[in-house]
């Protein structure tokens, strides 16, 4: 099966108090799936919120795609509350992670995808034996722990080492992507695109969503 073009709006800078309309309206504006960002105040200086809220949100919107982005010290703690949650990709760092090939067992085991994530300083040859055993990689393109930061062009060479070498691999870019910087991350051969404040600010999401996506998918063999 060929990669798809797809477009997962943060909710880290939208209103939390509002969370289930602020992600339902997103999804009624075309959103594929929803990236759900989990700070926990250690892997990253910022704190968001953790499954309970998940699984609140699981209960209000039944159908749509969830991917928590785990910018944790440990991920293996949270695998089995995200799991019950109703959470359906688990990406993780590997950065504090000691044994990558068990994390990523034990969250296939709780019947979720896998995704690997690697901070700007992490060389994407850090990520190169374990590339096997997960079902996306996400290049951050800003330092974790904040939206609406400024978009890192530089990270651009690891999305294409990547493309280049797997090409039906679902490669996901997050931080400072929208209509300005999609180009960049499209021709580089991402087809995940996390984007925060450009899509939830937006005054037309569904325009802005659906054309990132055309950008996507004129780069798509
Ligand atoms: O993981 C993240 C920050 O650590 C967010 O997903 C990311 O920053 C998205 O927001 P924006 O598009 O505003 O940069
Ligand atoms: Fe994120």
């Amino acid at each position: 099966m060929s990669i798809q073009a797809k477009i997962g709006p943060s909710i880290l800078n939208a209103d939390l108090a509002n969370l289930a309309e602020e992600s339902q309206k997103l999804l009624d504006n075309g959103a594929d799936y929803l990236h759900l960002d989990v700070m926990d105040g250690t892997f990253v200086p910022n704190l968001t919120f953790g499954h309970p809220m998940v699984k609140c949100l699981r209960n209000k919107i039944k159908e749509a795609f969830f991917e928590t982005h785990m910018m944790v010290q440990n991920p293996e703690q949270w695998i089995a509350p995200m799991s019950d949650a109703g959470v359906n990709l688990y990406t993780f760092h590997i950065e504090p992670v000691e044994d990558v090939c068990k994390v990523t067992r034990l969250i296939q085991e709780a019947g979720m995808k896998v995704g690997l994530a690697i901070k700007p300083g992490t060389s994407v040859k850090d990520i190169e034996k374990y590339v096997e055993l997960a079902d996306l990689v996400l290049v951050m393109t800003v330092e974790p722990g904040f939206g609406g930061q400024s978009f890192m062009a530089d990270m651009m060479p690891k999305v294409e080492w990547l493309r280049n070498n797997y090409p039906n691999l679902d490669i996901e870019v997050d931080g400072g992507v929208g209509p300005k910087t999609i180009d960049c991350c499209a021709k580089a051969g991402a087809n995940w695109i996390v984007s925060g404040t450009a899509v939830v600010g937006a005054a037309d999401q569904r325009q802005v969503i659906g054309d990132m996506r055309n950008v996507v998918k004129s780069y798509l063999k």
